[in-house]
C-alpha cells in the first residue's frame, strides 16, 4: 500500500478501513530505516495516525503544512511520495531527515531550530490573506516541547490578535521533548490531558442519555458550562484562539473529524492532539530516557544501540559532577536537553543545583545573568548551533554586566547529518565579538578537564567551551608550553618554514599534516592554543619569520579565529601571510561528520596538499601581466 502513495491525493482515496494497514506499514518502514541508519524513530512512530489525517483533511502544498523543528516530518515525507528514499535516510545524497525544499513541493522550512514554526504560519497566512487566496489553509505542528520556545508565543500573540486568519495550529502533545517536558504550560496541557472527569461525564450523557433527546439536549447545554470549568483550555480561548480537543492523537478517525471542524473555523484554531512518542515499537514506547528521540543505529528485534564509546559529553559531565560536589555555587542549567548535552549526572547529584528551562535558550542566558548576580556560577549547556538564538542574551545580559557564567557548546562544529542548520559553525566568529568573553577549545579529553576549571575560576567575565559531537579525541601531550599555548610538534629546525595553529580538536589534523610536510621538506610548528580569545602574545613571537602560517579551525572560515591571528599579526605589524582552513562559509548539505570534513578539505591530507601549495606560491609569487 505504501509503496503506491505518490502523494496526499492517494491518502485521500483511501477508506476509513484501510487505514491501519497503511499506519501499520509506516510504522515498520519507519522502525527499519531507523534501525539501519539511526534517526528520529520516536517522534515519528508518534505522529503516524496525525500526520495521515492532516494529510486527508488539507491539501498539501496549497495548504502548507509546517512541521516544527522538522524532526518528525517522516510520514510527512512517506505520504508526499518519498518512500524509496528512506534507504538511503540522512546518508550523503540520500533523503534529508529534515524537510527539505529540493525534495519536494510539500516542504516548506527546514530550519530544525525549533519553536519557528507558528512564525511561518503566521505569515504564510497574512500572505493568503492579503492575495486574496481565502481557500488557502496554513497547518502549523508544533510539539508540546517546541512550545516551551520563547518565539511560539510571540506568534500565537500575533495569530490570535487576527480572527479570520486561517491557521491551524496542531499541538502535537506527547508530553516529552526528550526528557519530559517541563514548566507551566506543559502541566496545564497535561491538565488538558488527564482531566478525565470532563470526558467521563461526556460518556456518562451518552450512554444513558443519548437517546432521549429532550434530556440530552438540556445536558448539552451543561455539558457545554461543565467543560468551561473542568477542561481548563479557557488559556488558549482567553488568547482568542479557538481550541478543539484533547483529541486521541492515535485515533485517525478522530483526529480527521476534529481537523475538518478546525479547517471550517476560517480563522486561528488549535487542535490539541495527545500522542505517544515511540508508540508502536516497544523499545521506544519504554525507552525511559527519551523514548528513542534520536537514537544511533540500533538492534530492530530488541532495540540495543550500537555502542557509541566514550563521547566528549562524557568527558564534560563527569568532570562538571567532579565541580560540583568541590564547588558549591556551581548550578546547571539545559534547555530540554539534560541527556544529550551531559547534565543529567550533575542532576542526579544535585538536583536542587540543575535547571531545565525547556526549549528557551534565551530564557536559559539570562536567567543564568540572573544566578551569577546571586553569586553562583552558572554552567549553561546547549549545543553550539543553538547558542545562536541566545546571542542577545549572551552579549547584554552576561558579558555587558561581566558576570561569570561559563558556555558549554556541545556539537560544535560539523555535526553532519543532521542538516545545514545543526552545524555548530558560527560561534568562533559569533563570540569574536563579545568584549570580555574568553573562549576556549579543548584538543581531547585531558583539555577538556582542564580548561572546564580555568572557565568556572573566571569571576569577571563570560567563559565559552566548545567540542564536537562524537568519540573523544585521542590525548595529545604538548613537548613544551609556549606563553598559554601547548607546543605540540616541532621540526629538528629553530627556523620552520610554516605555523601550524590547530584550534582544539583540528590540533590532529594538523599533526598528521606536518609529519606529511616533512617530508616534502617543508618544516611545521604545530600550536594549539587552548584559549582562542583572547589570544596569546606569544603567538606574534612563534609566527614571526615564518613562510606561511595556517590556521586550522572546525568553525566558518568568515570571523573565525584565523580571521583574529591575521588580526593579531597585522596590530604586531608583522608580515606573514595568513591562511585560514575552515568550513565554507555557506550552508552544507546533510553527510556524515568525516565524510564532509573530508569534503571541504580538513583532513591531513588535504591540509598538507594545500599549505604545500600555499608555501610554493609564496616561494615563486605569480607575478601579474603588468
Ligand atoms: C532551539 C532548539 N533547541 C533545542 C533543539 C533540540 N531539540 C530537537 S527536538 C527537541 C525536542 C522537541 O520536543 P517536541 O517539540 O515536544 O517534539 P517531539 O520530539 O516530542 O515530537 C529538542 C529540544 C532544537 N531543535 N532547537
Ligand atoms: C532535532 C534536534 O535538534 C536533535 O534531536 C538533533 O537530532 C540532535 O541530535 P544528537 O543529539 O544526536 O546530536
Ligand atoms: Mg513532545
Amino acid at each position: 500500500m505504501l509503496g503506491s502513495i505518490e502523494g496526499p491525493h492517494d491518502v485521500k482515496r483511501l477508506a476509513a478501513g484501510e487505514l491501519p494497514r497503511l499506519a501499520g506499514e509506516i510504522r515498520d518502514l519507519l522502525v527499519d530505516s531507523c534501525a539501519r541508519f539511526g534517526g528520529h524513530l520516536g517522534p515519528n512512530l508518534g505522529v503516524v495516525e496525525l500526520t495521515i489525517a492532516v494529510h486527508r483533511v488539507f491539501d498539501s502544498p496549497r495548504d502548507p503544512v509546517i512541521w516544527d523543528t522538522g524532526h518528525q516530518a517522516y510520514v510527512h515525507k512517506l505520504l508526499t511520495g518519498r518512500a524509496a528514499g528512506f534507504d538511503a535516510l540522512k546518508q550523503e545524497g540520500g533523503l534529508s531527515g529534515y524537510p527539505s525544499r529540493a525534495e519536494s513541493e510539500h516542504d516548506f522550512v527546514e530550519n530544525s531550530h525549533a519553536s519557528t514554526a507558528l512564525s511561518y504560519a503566521d505569515g504564510l497566512a497574512k500572505a493568503f490573506k492579503l492575495r486574496g487566496e481565502r481557500d488557502r489553509t496554513v497547518v502549523a505542528v508544533i510539539g508540546d516541547g517546541a512550545l516551551t520556545g520563547g518565539m511560539a508565543w510571540e506568534a500565537l500573540n500575533n495569530i490570535a490578535a487576527v480572527k479570520d486568519l486561517p491557521v491551524v495550529i496542531v499541538v502535537n502533545d506527547n508530553g516529552r521533548s526528550y526528557s519530559p517536558t517541563i514548566g507551566g504550560l506543559a502541566s496545564h496541557l497535561s491538565s488538558l490531558r488527564v482531566d478525565r472527569r470532563y470526558e467521563d461525564m461526556l460518556e456518562f450523557v451518552k450512554d444513558k442519555l443519548g437517546n432521549v433527546p429532550v434530556l440530552y439536549d438540556a445536558l448539552h447545554g451543561i455539558k457545554k458550562g461543565v467543560k468551561d470549568v473542568i477542561a481548563p483550555q479557557a488559556m488558549f480561548e482567553d488568547l482568542g484562539l479557538k481550541y478543539v480537543g484533547p483529541i486521541d492523537g492515535h485515533d485517525e478517525q478522530a483526529m480527521e473529524a476534529a481537523l475538518r471542524k478546525a479547517r471550517g473555523f476560517r480563522g486561528p484554531v488549535i487542535v490539541h492532539a495527545l500522542t505517544q512518542k515511540g508508540r508502536g515499537y516497544s523499545p521506544a514506547e519504554n525507552h525511559d530516557e527519551d523514548q528513542f528521540h534520536s537514537p544511533g543505529a540500533f538492534d530492530r528485534a530488541t532495540g540495543a544501540e550500537k555502542p557509541k564509546g566514550r563521547i566528549w559529553t562524557d568527558v564534560f559531565s563527569d568532570e562538571l559532577v567532579r565541580l560540583g560536589k568541590e564547588r558549591e555555587d556551581v548550578v546547571a542549567i539545559t534547555a530540554a536537553m539534560l541527556h544529550p548535552t551531559g547534565l543529567a549526572r550533575f542532576a542526579d547529584a544535585f538536583p536542587d543545583r540543575t535547571y531545565d528551562v525547556g526549549i528557551a535558550e534565551q530564557h536559559a542566558l539570562t536567567s543564568a545573568a540572573g544566578l551569577a548576580m546571586g553569586g553562583l556560577h552558572p554552567v549553561v549547556a546547549v549545543y553550539a548551533t543553538f547558542l545562536n538564538r541566545a546571542f542577545d542574551q549572551l552579549l547584554m545580559d552576561v558579558a555587558l554586566h561581566r558576570l561569570p557564567v561559563t558556555v558549554v557548546l556541545d556539537r560544535a562544529g560539523v555535526t553532519g547529518d543532521d542538516g545545514a542548520s545543526h552545524n555548530g559553525m558560527w560561534d568562533l566568529s559569533l563570540l569574536q565579538i563579545v568584549p570580555g568573553l574568553r573562549l576556549a577549545v579543548p584538543r581531547d579529553g585531558e583539555r577538556l578537564t582542564e580548561l572546564l576549571r580555568e572557565a568556572v575560576d573566571v569571576t569577571d567575565g563570560p567563559t565559552v567551551l566548545r567540542f564536537p559531537k562524537g568519540p573523544v579525541a585521542e590525548a595529545v601531550e604538548p613537548v613544551r608550553k609556549l606563553g598559554g599555548m601547548d607546543v605540540l610538534h616541532e621540526p629538528g629546525t629553530d627556523d620552520p618554514d610554516v605555523l601550524l595553529v590547530g584550534v582544539g580538536p583540528m590540533a590532529h589534523a594538523c599533526l598528521e599534516a606536518a609529519t606529511l610536510l616533512d617530508a616534502q621538506g617543508i618544516t611545521a610548528t604545530v600550536v594549539d592554543p587552548r584559549w582562542v580569545k583572547p589570544l596569546d602574545e606569544a603567538l606574534v613571537g612563534a609566527a614571526t619569520g615564518r613562510r606561511l602560517v595556517a590556521v586550522v579551525e572546525d568553525n566558518g572560515r568568515v570571523g573565525g579565529v584565523g580571521d583574529a591571528v591575521s588580526r593579531l599579526l597585522r596590530d604586531a605589524d608583522v608580515d606573514v601571510p595568513v591562511r585560514t582552513f575552515g568550513i565554507p562559509q555557506h550552508f552544507l548539505d546533510h553527510a556524515k561528520r568525516a565524510v564532509i570534513l573530508s569534503r571541504i578539505g580538513l583532513t591531513g591530507q588535504d591540509l598538507a596538499r594545500q599549505i604545500t601549495e600555499a608555501v610554493a606560491r609564496r616561494a615563486s609569487p605569480v607575478v601579474s601581466p603588468s
